[in-house]
C-alpha cells in the first residue's frame, strides 16, 4: 500500500514544494541540535578552506534530509550534485559522478543504503582517501588504476539506518538522527509556507493542522495546500480555525496525525488482545517488508507512545486503545 509520504514525494505538487524549500538556516525551523552543530562544523571547516567532512542524515520520510543537504551547499558556497542511490547501478555510474566533481563540491547521495555492495567498494576509497580504484580488463590481465579525485563531500541520506552497511557507516564523518517536529514547530513551518503562497493561516488553525501531520514537515505543507482550497472556495483571506477542521475532517485526516498504515498497524495490535506480536508477524499480516516497519513506520508510534516494543515483540499502550476509543484487556493493565 502506498502511504502519504511517498504519493506526496511522486506528485506533481514536487514543484509546490520545491518552491517552499528552505533555503538557508533562517527558515528552516526545529531540528534545533542538528542545526547548532552544523553550524559549528561549516564555519569551522570553511575558516580552515577545507571541504566539509562526509555527512550521514537519517529519519523517516519528509523530514527534511534534502533540505538540509541543499541549505549546506548554500551555506558552504558549494556546488551540489544530487543523485539517488538506484540510479547508480554499475561502479562505472559512480567514477563518472565522482571524476566529474570539483573541488569542495558536494555529492548528495538519497536512499543510499540501497547502494549495491559493488558500488559501495568503490566508495569506500573515494571517501576516505579520494581516490578511486578502477579495475579495467578481467582476468589475469585485469589492472588496477587509481585515479586521485577532489577533495568532495558525500552527504548521505537514509530512511533505513539499520540496512546501511557498517563499513559505510564508519565513513562519515558526522551522522545526525532527523526527530519528529513537536507541534509548535510544525505550527511555524505551516505559517511560514502560508506566507510564501500569498494566503496567510491563523495560528490556532496551523496548530490544527501541525497536530495531525503525524510530525513530518511534508505531511503539514500538503495538508495546508489542502485547507487553502477550501478556504479559496469560501473566499477567505486568512485561513481560520473553523475552516481548517472543517476541511481536514472532510478529508478525512485523522485528529491523531495516524495514516492509513499507521491505523493498520495500531489495529492489528489491538486484535492481538495484549499479546505481543513479533515484527515478522506484523510484516506478514500488513504484506509490507520488516524493515519498513521498524525504519518508518514504528518511529512515530513509538516516539508518541502508542506502542511499545518489548522483548516479545510489539504491544499496544493503553494510549493507543485510548485513542482507537477502545478498553485495555484486563490482562494487560500490570504490564504498564
Ligand atoms: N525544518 C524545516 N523547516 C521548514 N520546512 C521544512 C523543514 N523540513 C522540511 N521542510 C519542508 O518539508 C518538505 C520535505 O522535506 P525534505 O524533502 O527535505 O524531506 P526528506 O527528509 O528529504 O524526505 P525523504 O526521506 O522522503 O527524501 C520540504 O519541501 C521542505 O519544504
Ligand atoms: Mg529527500
Amino acid at each position: 500500500m502506498e502511504r502519504i509520504v511517498e504519493i506526496e514525494k511522486f506528485s506533481a505538487e514536487e514543484t509546490v514544494e520545491t518552491s517552499l524549500r528552505p533555503e538557508g538556516w533562517g527558515d528552516y525551523i526545529g531540528q534545533e541540535q542538528i542545526k547548532k552543530n552544523l553550524g559549528v562544523f561549516i564555519e569551522a571547516s570553511k575558516k580552515r578552506g577545507e571541504a566539509l567532512d562526509h555527512t550521514l542524515f537519517f529519519g523517516p520520510p519528509g523530514l527534511g534530509k534534502t533540505t538540509l543537504a541543499l541549505i549546506i551547499a548554500n551555506e558552504m558556497g558549494s556546488s551540489i550534485k544530487v543523485t539517488a542511490a538506484p540510479m547508480i547501478e554499475k561502479s562505472g555510474d559512480l567514477a563518472a559522478i565522482l571524476t566529474n566533481l570539483e573541488e569542495g563540491d558536494i555529492l548528495f547521495i538519497d536512499e543510499i543504503h540501497r547502494l549495491s555492495p559493488a558500488v559501495e567498494e568503490i566508495l569506500y576509497p573515494s571517501m576516505e582517501d579520494f581516490r578511486l580504484d578502477i579495475i579495467i580488463g578481467s582476468g589475469p590481465a585485469a589492472q588496477t588504476v587509481k585515479i586521485d579525485l577532489p577533495r568532495f563531500t558525500l552527504i548521505g541520506a537514509t530512511t533505513r539506518a539499520g540496512m546501511l552497511s557498517n563499513p559505510l557507516r564508519d565513513r562519515f564523518g558526522m551522522n545526525f538522527r532527523m526527530n519528529f517536529y513537536h507541534p509548535e514547530e510544525l505550527s511555524r513551518i505551516i505559517m511560514q509556507a502560508a506566507e510564501k503562497l500569498g494566503k496567510p493561516i491563523k495560528h490556532d488553525a496551523a496548530l490544527e493542522i501541525a497536530r495531525r501531520s503525524r510530525g513530518t514537515p511534508r505531511i503539514a505543507l500538503r495538508l495546508l495546500r489542502r485547507v487553502r482550497d477550501f478556504a479559496d472556495v469560501a473566499d477567505e483571506a486568512t485561513i481560520t480555525h473553523e475552516r481548517t477542521v472543517y476541511a481536514l475532517n472532510e478529508l478525512g485526516i485523522n485528529a491523531h496525525g495516524f495514516d492509513e498504515m499507521d491505523l493498520r498497524l495500531l489495529e492489528l495490535l489491538v486484535q492481538a488482545k495484549g499479546r505481543a506480536m513479533g515484527l515478522s508477524t506484523i510484516a506478514a499480516a500488513l504484506s509490507e517488508d520488516e524493515g519498513t516497519i521498524e525504519d518508518v513506520l514504528e518511529p512515530y508510534l513509538l516516539a508518541n507512545g502508542y506502542l511499545e516494543r518489548t522483548a516479545r515483540g510489539r504491544v499496544a499502550t493503553p494510549k493507543c486503545y485510548d485513542v482507537l476509543r477502545l478498553t485495555p484487556p484486563a490482562e494487560q493493565s500490570g504490564l504498564f
